[in-house]
């Protein structure tokens, strides 16, 4: 069996006397993809913030293939393979969207920001940055300054940035939010081409039923900070407690 590349044990954060995440103890492995779903405030992206470091925890622990990365600032776990897609704020709207690849491409190789790298680094750089603009289908748009896509295509450029880094764990809080109807499927794509690469570990906050049922592997629910149910997409959305806690608003309607 493979083992967890990412583990929380016992993971909890307060905001004063607020327990927003609640001891949430939870294995993720490389080849599945997990979607976490629970009502608005529930904690999901808590939990995503204290798994990427956003936010630093109360007390329980994140470890990453065995290291304890808790304590870690949200580079220094980028560094360690978790890879995190965030609306917008990694892109530099003013240069083209190969250039924002490619320095992401940069960042991965380790090149940082050095100013007199050889020729042939910046060709075999600027090589991956356009496999990746393939893998997007971006590449008609390489040259357009990151700030003139449309929001979809912004949406894939994130997407791309986070293939750039080539993390182990990758993160994506609702990958589709605000997408037309003819983007999303495109995003979606994307993440089950990440997720059929059985060395990849994939996390989802998703509220979009159709999203949840088309990638999840697994499904946790988080109500309240606490991990309500964690298994098979069909029993835990099937399950009476999910339906009374989460479902079970959207049913009292239909009644
Ligand atoms: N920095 C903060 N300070 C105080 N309270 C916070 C902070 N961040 C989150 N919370 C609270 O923690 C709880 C969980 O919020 P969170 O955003 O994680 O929920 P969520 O499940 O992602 O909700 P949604 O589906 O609406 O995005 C909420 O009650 C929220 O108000």
């Amino acid at each position: 069996m493979t083992s967890p590349s990412l583990v929380t044990s016992d993971l909890t954060i307060r905001f004063g006397g607020h327990v927003a995440v609640n001891s949430v103890s939870c294995a993720f492995t490389p080849g599945e993809l997990t979607v976490i779903v629970g009502p608005n405030g529930a904690g999901k992206t808590t939990y995503f913030n204290l798994i990427s470091g956003q936010l630093s925890a109360s007390s329980g622990t994140v470890t990453k293939d065995g290291v304890n990365i808790t304590g870690m600032s949200p580079s220094a776990r980028a560094g360690q393979g978790i890879g995190r897609a965030f609306q917008l704020t990694n892109l530099f709207p003013q240069l083209t969207v190969l250039e924002n690849i490619r320095l992401a491409v940069q960042a991965r190789a380790g090149a940082g920001w050095r100013m007199f790298t050889p020729v042939g680094n910046f060709r075999r750089l600027t090589e991956k940055a356009e496999h990746y603009l393939e893998v997007t289908r971006l590449s008609k748009l390489a040259h357009q300054p990151a700030a003139n896509l449309p929001h979809g295509d912004q949406r894939k450029l994130e997407v791309a940035l986070l293939m750039a880094m080539e993390p182990d764990v990758y993160m994506f809080d609702e990958p589709t939010a605000g997408m037309s109807l003819d983007h999303a499927p495109d995003v979606l794509d994307l993440i089950a081409g990440i997720k059929a690469d059985t060395s990849k570990t994939v996390l989802l906050v998703e509220h979009k039923m159709d999203v949840v049922r088309a990638l999840a592997d697994r499904i946790i629910v988080l109500h309240n900070g606490e991990l309500l149910a964690d298994g098979d997409p069909t029993e835990v959305m099937n399950s009476q407690i999910v339906r009374d806690v989460y479902l079970g608003r959207a049913t009292e309607g239909a009644a």
